[in-house]
């Protein structure tokens, strides 16, 4: 048998967590929840406005880094990238590795008025409706962690909630099983999840591959200007970063500085 990759660990950990709070709201009263809850925003429609968009993330700690930020107020943090210009908060809801919640995904849905993505592992659909329940817009579905037949059925529900899913893909193979799911938005991530090296130039090599109509957003390794501008220039609609955001001191400002970037008219624009 081969040795757990940091993937297959973090999936455990997450099916446990899952399992224990499937035992206190169980499916039906979490599906109620979820529709219950107030309608979802158009994350689609934030990523096509013009200009690079910025997915700013909540993330107080990684695997791959361990403790990055304390983040005592994540409705501070988010409100902060809000008026910085993110076109979307990413809230991380792990928390073995990451040190998220549930109720920091709350506690940034009441903050803000853009659209919220729940950051997480999905590997059913228990969460997809906890995660609309909570008031999440968008959900993460990781290729590399889902069989095909699961991701098309999650990537179904998530739409049929009127969520968008942000599908995740790290290798060409990953690429095209996303589009045979029915992915309308990619999110190419330069981290290997199984182990964690970073390689920006991955965008590069699978973005121009996608169908013209599909939103590209390019995941981690941003630490600045330098790093969007790149990702522009490869064909992206959006960046999702967090630890450089995490770590600037200043959020707003750090934000406000690559949404100004990736504005601005020398800034790339995606090939449509
Ligand atoms: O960040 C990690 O170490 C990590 C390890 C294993 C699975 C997922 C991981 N991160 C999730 C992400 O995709 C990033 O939080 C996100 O893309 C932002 O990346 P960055 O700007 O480099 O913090």
């Amino acid at each position: 048998m081969s040795t757990p990759t940091v993937l297959d660990s973090i999936i455990e950990g997450v099916k446990a967590d899952v399992a224990a709070r499937e035992a206190v709201i169980d499916f039906a009263a979490i599906k109620a929840a979820s529709e219950k809850a107030a309608p979802p925003k158009d994350a689609a429609a934030a990523l096509r406005l013009p200009g690079i968009g910025v997915i700013a993330e909540v993330k107080r700690a990684s695997p791959s880094k361990g403790e990055l930020a304390s983040i005592g107020d994540p409705a501070q943090l988010a409100k902060a990238y809000e008026d910085g210009g993110a076109r979307i908060i990413s809230v991380l809801t792990e928390q073995r590795r990451f040190r998220g919640s549930l109720a920091d995904l709350d506690a940034v849905r009441a903050a803000v008025s853009i659209p919220v993505l729940r950051k997480d592992f999905i590997v059913g659909p228990y969460q997809i409706h906890e995660a609309r329940a909570h008031g999440a817009d968008v959900i993460l579905l990781i290729v590399a962690a889902l069989e095909q037949n699961v991701l098309a059925s999650l990537l179904d529900r998530t739409e049929s909630l009127g969520m968008t899913a942000l599908v995740e893909v790290h290798t060409e193979e990953e690429a095209d099983r996303a589009l045979q799911a029915g992915a309308s938005v990619v999110g190419v991530n330069a981290r290997n999840l199984k182990t964690l090296e970073v390689d920006r130039d991955c965008f590069g090599r699978i973005a121009p591959g996608l169908p013209t109509e599909v939103i590209r957003i390019a995941e981690s390794g941003v630490r600045g200007t330098a790093d969007l501008l790149a990702y522009a220039g490869a064909g992206a609609d959006a960046v999702l970063v967090g630890e450089g955001l995490v770590t600037s001191g200043d959020p707003r400002a750090a934000v406000s500085e690559l949404v100004t970037a990736g504005t601005h008219p020398s800034c790339p624009k995606p090939v449509r």
